[in-house]
């Protein structure tokens, strides 16, 4: 998989070059390519914001140095189209769902904005050429997609084949499709079996591997219930037994 980002904080993106996305890097697994936007603007200021039309607080990101950025990355008569990710509050939610999808593109061009956004008129021209989507990762206040576009590549990154280690961690996590579907994971343990008085539960250390299962799956709708009942509700009823939901 090829990744270009473009931004005017590009050094914002260095966490790309450690930890599981850099070693996939570094593996040949991930192309990962990162432009500044200001290149693309020419005036003696490097400018690209500008005020609202119609007024209103901060700054619009201009069309002309995107646009040229865009096209500078993906080159509208070059080989293959890239799917544009734009993070954005007012986007789609991430989901681990989308996360999936995105993992089986051959190539993402992300377009973090900073200030107010990007000049809605970059978008549709865009969209003329590529699958363009508006993505937001929640509801709260950031200064720009630039964090956004750091959690997004991690979360498509891990599911690539070869990206983790152990292919088992990918079907066991939190919202992965399948059994885990909208459950958060319950709790984990290692060595030592006692710690400050601690145990263990003791079903872990039984070696019995369905009632580990079991467990593992009450803890999971115990927290989901404690913590997002909202995700109970889309579990269908066949996949919570009455027993479970008495839990
Ligand atoms: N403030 C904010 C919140 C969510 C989000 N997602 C992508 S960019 C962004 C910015």
């Amino acid at each position: 998989m090829r990744i270009d980002v473009v931004s005017i904080f590009p050094e914002y993106l260095a966490p790309l070059d450690v930890s599981l996305v850099g070693k996939a890097r570094a593996k040949g697994l991930l192309d990962v390519r990162l432009h500044q936007l200001r290149d693309q603007a020419h005036d003696v200021h490097r400018t690209v914001d500008d005020t609202p039309y119609g007024g209103g607080p901060g700054m619009v990101m201009k069309p002309e140095p995107w646009a040229a950025a865009l096209e500078a990355v993906a080159p509208p008569d070059g080989e293959g189209v890239p799917r544009l990710i734009v993070p954005t509050p007012s986007g789609r939610p991430f989901t681990q769902e989308l996360a999936v999808e995105l993992a089986s593109e051959p190539w993402l061009l992300f377009a973090p904005a900073r200030y107010e956004g990007i000049d809605r008129r970059v978008i549709e021209d865009a969209a003329t050429r590529m699958r363009v989507d508006e993505v937001s990762i929640g509801d709260y206040v950031l200064a720009g997609g630039e964090v956004a576009v750091l959690v997004m590549v991690e979360a498509v990154a891990r599911l690539l084949p070869g990206v983790l280690g152990n292919a088992e961690s990918v079907r066991d996590d939190s919202f992965a499709p399948g059994a885990m579907a909208n459950l958060l994971e319950g709790p984990v343990y290692t060595k030592p079996a006692e710690w400050r008085g601690r145990e263990v539960p003791p079903v872990l250390l039984s070696g019995n591997h369905g009632a580990i299962a079991r467990w593992r799956r009450d803890q999971a709708l115990r927290r989901t219930a404690e913590n997002r009942p909202d995700l109970l509700e889309r579990l269908t009823s066949g996949d919570v037994d009455k027993h479970d939901r008495a839990a």
